[in-house]
């Protein structure tokens, strides 16, 4: 008993290696609590959705868009997730039947209400935006272009989904749109890198946005934006009347009313280096002169004997007629006495530049052999082109010779590319499985997906964070073992020394 009384048991809590270990414990539990609360990501991810109707002048398409619900303000996070094309023409082509706009939009709708998860109906915004072929309809016939969007608002409203609007988009819009869409698709906005400019060829209309070196010397070209804490200085112009159809009609009025034959004989005979050798279809005069871009003209019949001659240069000569560029207020223009500041950086080109520099096979040649296989194309015999390309819309076919010339002529006597920047400009359909376009930009805009201040960046990456936290509670594991072994020896010193 007295023995006992005399040894002097150490306690190892009180060593102050343990109380260090203990230490570093608590502070290790409280540094990865800190970090869950601050790192909190809710999973599993959830997905909301947005759908735009691009009404153009020539068809409608229905895009439909999807989004992480949790990401929706980081940059490249909408992507397209459907697209679905509306049968039959543009909205602006139902000016005698306005109903039918409205009723032409069914089988899409329907579609999309399948693609989308019912439950995210009624949260799922729909905007309808219209453009140039709209513009026309408004400067010929206010009426009949108010009664066309009245239709086609009945029409949407029938649906689960939450409306938003239908309405005719400016063309800076349009244009600035284009840009927003390549960019942020792309990845461009929130980083130091340069950006893309925007080449959007309709129809009807045509835009050309992109960031100047030099000061932008008229107002109605500039758009200042604010995205993701940085400001952007845009130059932006958009030609009504300048997309493909309605440059083909501009140009072959122009070969009519030049033509002394066009007055005297029935039907009147177009013979058009724009057109293949072999070509020949009988067409309206009507079909060519009812649109606004052109003024009214009496001929002697009612009827255009269409022929084609395949003439490459001469049809680069006639196109350049389309153009006015005698006269410029500024210090540089594009043409008609548009402000236009030299092109600058790279440029995706798209819609219908995309169509038929791709159905041309011309998306990756110098400027010089693109001209040269152009030409050898336009020469080729009407017959030829028909069976080599069985596959293919007449009308489209018919027209390639035009549009490609068109589109060369716009960017060089135009726009004023040249060939040392011609490399610059990139043909796209799609940037990330998403279509080039003013869709996506528009519906970004208008959900305010796209923040001025860039957003909270979480303190590392969802990677880093979880390897962090793995390691961490191996390590923690690990001080839990040393602590306990090193408590077994201390107590067995002890229990020995008792002994
Ligand atoms: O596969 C194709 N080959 C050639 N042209 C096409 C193809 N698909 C669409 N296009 C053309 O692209 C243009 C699209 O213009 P859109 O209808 O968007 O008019 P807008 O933008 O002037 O309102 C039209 O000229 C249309 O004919
Ligand atoms: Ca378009």
């Amino acid at each position: 008993m007295d023995e006992q009384g005399e040894v002097k048991v150490k306690n190892p809590w009180h060593r102050p290696a343990f109380i260090f270990l203990a230490a570093f414990i608590i502070l290790g539990i409280v540094i990865m609590v800190a970090i869950s609360v601050v790192q909190n990501k809710p999973l599993p991810q959830k997905y909301k959705y947005g759908i735009v109707l691009d009404a153009g002048s020539s068809h409608t398409s229905v895009f439909i868009y999807e989004w992480p619900a949790e990401k929706e303000n980081n940059t490249g996070m909408v992507q397209q997730k459907h697209t679905c094309n509306v049968k039959g023409k543009g909205i602006s082509s139902y000016d005698a039947d306005p109903d039918g706009a409205g009723k032409s939009l069914q089988d899409c709708m329907v579609e999309a209400k399948q693609i989308i998860p019912a439950h995210r109906h009624t949260e799922t915004p729909v905007y309808l935006g219209a453009t140039a072929g709209m513009r026309l309809l408004k400067m010929k016939d206010e009426a009949a272009s108010e009664k066309v969007l009245t239709s086609v608002e009945h029409s949407l409203k029938t649906y689960p989904f939450s409306y938003q609007g239908a309405r005719i988009l400016s063309g800076q819009e349009e244009g600035a749109f284009g840009w927003i869409t390549v960019n942020y698709l792309s990845e461009n906005l929130n980083k130091p890198t340069g950006t893309l400019g925007a080449l959007d060829l309709g129809g009807a209309s045509t835009q050309i946005t992109f960031i100047p070196q030099q000061d932008i010397e008229s107002n109605d070209n500039s758009i200042d934006f604010r995205l993701y804490g940085n400001d952007y200085h845009l130059y932006t112009h958009s030609f009504l009347c300048y997309g493909k159809d309605q440059a083909l009609k501009i140009s072959m009025s122009k070969k009519l009313v030049s033509s002394h034959a066009a007055y005297k004989t029935d039907p009147i005979e177009l013979r058009d280096p724009c057109f293949h050798p072999g070509y020949n279809t009988t067409k309206t005069v009507q079909s060519v002169f009812n649109t606004p871009c052109i003024k009214a003209v009496n001929f002697s019949s009612g009827y255009i004997s269409h022929v084609g001659l395949g003439n490459w240069s001469q049809c680069q000569q006639s196109i350049r007629k389309v153009f006015n560029t005698s006269r410029c207020a500024y210090s540089k223009c594009s043409f008609n006495e548009v402000f236009q500041p030299s092109v600058d950086g790279q440029f995706g080109a798209f819609s219908a530049f995309f169509f038929v520099m791709n159905f041309l096979n011309l998306t990756s040649d110098s400027l010089a052999t693109t001209k040269q296989k152009l030409a050898t194309y336009c020469s080729t015999p009407w017959g030829k082109i028909v069976k080599n390309h069985p596959g293919t819309k007449e009308k489209y076919l018919s027209e390639y010779c035009f549009s490609g010339t068109y589109i060369l002529t716009l960017l060089e006597d135009g726009y004023n590319f040249t060939s040392e920047n011609w490399k610059d400009i990139h043909f796209i359909k799609k940037i990330r499985d998403s279509d080039a376009g003013w869709t996506l930009g528009y519906m970004l805009n208008l959900t305010n997906m796209i923040p001025a201040e860039a957003p909270d960046t979480p303190l590392m990456p969802y990677g880093g964070y979880v390897t962090f936290m793995i390691l961490f509670t191996l390590f923690i594991l690990v001080l839990l073992l040393l602590a306990y072994l090193y408590f077994r020896q201390s107590s067995r010193k002890a229990q020995k020394g008792i002994i």
